[in-house]
Parts: structure tokens; sequence; C-alpha cells
């Protein structure tokens, strides 16, 4: 897959979060330079912002900026959707490649709006995709070619990993990757607090448990690393890591962390539901 460039012009239309991250990941590749890549807002202090942090081209119209591109993000929210996609259907070319980072739109839908002479492609990216370190689920439509399957896929491997998903994987996957940075975060939160419960400071608590998360996380990186072997490492047998470990299933780790995901995968599906029964037709 290196060996392929990574297919510009970029246009990504909502230049919020997500859309950042990725700007980001992909200028740090190397593969991509900011007059690559085009952006589109709906604030001017907004699109002043990403101009002056990362020197791409910022746009308000959203038709106009779809003009020439080789793959158009669709990265607004599930309420601009559907107007979004009723203003660059009449200007999208044949060929061009269009990348919905929508947790709530399916591809039956965005197929529906778009034109025929372009390959639709979902993507669930999560906020990694900034550093180079992000996993990229994807799935396709049913009009894509090839060539758009590989410039999708040595996009995303700029910012990371792709992984190619059938459409209902990708709903998992939302519900697991796309959502699960901010409850790893979280974890490192109830870690610092539980420092400070037993006497530390705020700044070391939070040292503490940062550190904890970036040191295992490079661990957890290292070739052929596994979590049951990295646990080993820790727990020594009848220590104390091995009666933590006893306390968080007890008090229901698993179960808690099950039900996160199940409630992110049924929100998605609700969401997906909702949309597919307001877009216009
Ligand atoms: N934030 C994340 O980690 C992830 C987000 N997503 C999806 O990405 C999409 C965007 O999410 P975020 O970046 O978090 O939201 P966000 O609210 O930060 O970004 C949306 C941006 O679109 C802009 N916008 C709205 N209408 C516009 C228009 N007509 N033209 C141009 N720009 C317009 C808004 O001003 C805003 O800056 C959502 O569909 C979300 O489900 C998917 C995976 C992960
Ligand atoms: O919270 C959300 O709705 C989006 C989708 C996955 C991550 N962020």
């Amino acid at each position: 897959m290196a060996s392929h460039p990574v297919p510009t012009p970029i246009v990504l239309l909502g230049g919020g979060k997500l859309a950042e991250a990725i700007i980001k990941g992909l200028l740090r590749s190397g593969q991509v330079s900011p007059s690559d890549l085009r952006v589109t807002v709906r604030r001017p202090e907004r699109g002043e912002e990403l101009r002056s942090r990362h020197g791409v081209h910022v746009l308000t119209d959203n038709a106009q900026a779809v003009r020439g591109a080789a793959v158009v993000m669709l990265a607004v929210r599930q309420a601009q959707m559907a107007e979004v996609m009723a203003l660059i259907a009449p200007a999208l070319e044949p060929g061009q490649v269009v990348v919905s980072l929508s947790s709530d739109v399916r591809l039956a839908q965005l197929e529906a709006a778009l034109p025929s002479t372009v390959a639709v492609i979902r993507a669930m990216p999560h906020t990694p995709v900034g550093v180079g370190a992000g996993l990229t689920p994807l799935t396709q439509g049913t009009r894509v070619t090839e060539a758009a399957r590989q410039a999708t896929d040595t996009l995303f491997a700029a910012t990371g990993q792709p992984l190619w998903v059938t459409e209902e994987q990708l709903t998992v996957c939302t519900g697991v990757s796309g959502t699960g940075p901010a409850y790893v975060f979280r974890f490192v939160e109830a870690l610092a607090q539980a420092a400070m419960a037993h006497g530390m400071e705020a700044t070391e608590a939070a040292a503490l448990a940062r550190g904890t998360l970036i040191g295992a996380a490079k661990l957890l990186a290292e070739p052929g690393a596994t979590t049951t072997g990295l646990i080993a490492e820790v727990a020594t047998p009848g220590g104390i890591t091995v009666a933590g470990l006893e306390a968080l299933e007890t008090h229901g780790l698993s179960r808690v962390v099950g039900e996160a995901v199940s409630i992110g995968i049924q929100r998605a599906k609700e969401r997906a539901e909702l949309s597919a029964h307001s877009a216009p037709k």
C-alpha cells in the first residue's frame, strides 16, 4: 500500500475536531502538504484558526470546495449531513471518492443522496489519527472501484492503519474504537482520582495516571506484545496486582465496559434509523 501516493487534493467538509485530527495526521505523515488540503467551515474564526495552525486552504462554499478533489470527506455532524450532501451533489465529478465520517448515515442513504458516478465509502476514524496512530475501520459502498478503495486505504494508512470491515461491523467499531479514546482517558482520570483519594496532590496524581497509560501503551505497541503477557509481567503471583485485578472484576469492570460499548452501538443504530427516516428523498 505504501507504494501508492496519497490521493490529493483532499477536501474536508466541516472543519471540526475530527477533521483537524485528520489534517494533523496527514501533514505529520509528510506525504501530504498544506496546499493539498482544503477544508470548509461555517464560522470564519474557525477558518482562521485552521489556516494559521496548519496552512490549509479554507473555504465556506462546500460545492466550490469539491471541484477537482480526489477525495471528499464529509466531516459535519448528523444535523448538517443532508444539507451538505444536497449542496455538493450537483458539483461532484465522476470518479471522485466521497468518504463519510458520520456514524449516523448509512451507505444506502449516502448513495441515494450522491451521484451514481462517485464512489462512496464510510470511515470511522478516532482522534489518534492526529498523531499517526489511528486505526480507521472502513466500509465500501456498491460503486467502489479498486482505485477508489486503494486511494482511501492509502489516505488512512498515512494517519495510522486502515481496517476494512462490513457496514454492520462498522457500527460495532463506532462503539469500541471511535468512542474508545474517551473511555481510556476517563480511566486515566479515575486512576488519578483514586490517587488523590489516598492523599496525593492533584498534579502528581495526574502525572502518575498519565505516565502509567503512556508507558503501558508503549509496551503494548512492542512487536509480539499481548495483554495477557503484559498483565503477567506486572502481576506477581499471590501479590498486590492480583488482588487489584480481582477487585476490578468483582466490582464489574468487564460488565461496565461491555455496557458502555453496548449503549454506544445502540445509540449509533438509533441515530442511523432516525437519519434514514428524516432524509429528504
Ligand atoms: N470526534 C471524533 O472523535 C469522531 C467523530 N466522528 C464523526 O465525525 C463527524 C464530525 O464530528 P466532530 O468533528 O467531533 O464534530 P464538530 O462539531 O467538531 O465538527 C463539525 C464541524 O462542521 C462545521 N459545519 C457545520 N455545518 C457546516 C457547513 N454547512 N459547512 C461547513 N462546515 C460546517 C461545524 O462548524 C463544525 O466545526 C460526526 O459525524 C461524528 O459522528 C466519527 C468518529 C470519531
Ligand atoms: O461521539 C460521537 O458521536 C462520535 C462518534 C464516535 C466518536 N465520536
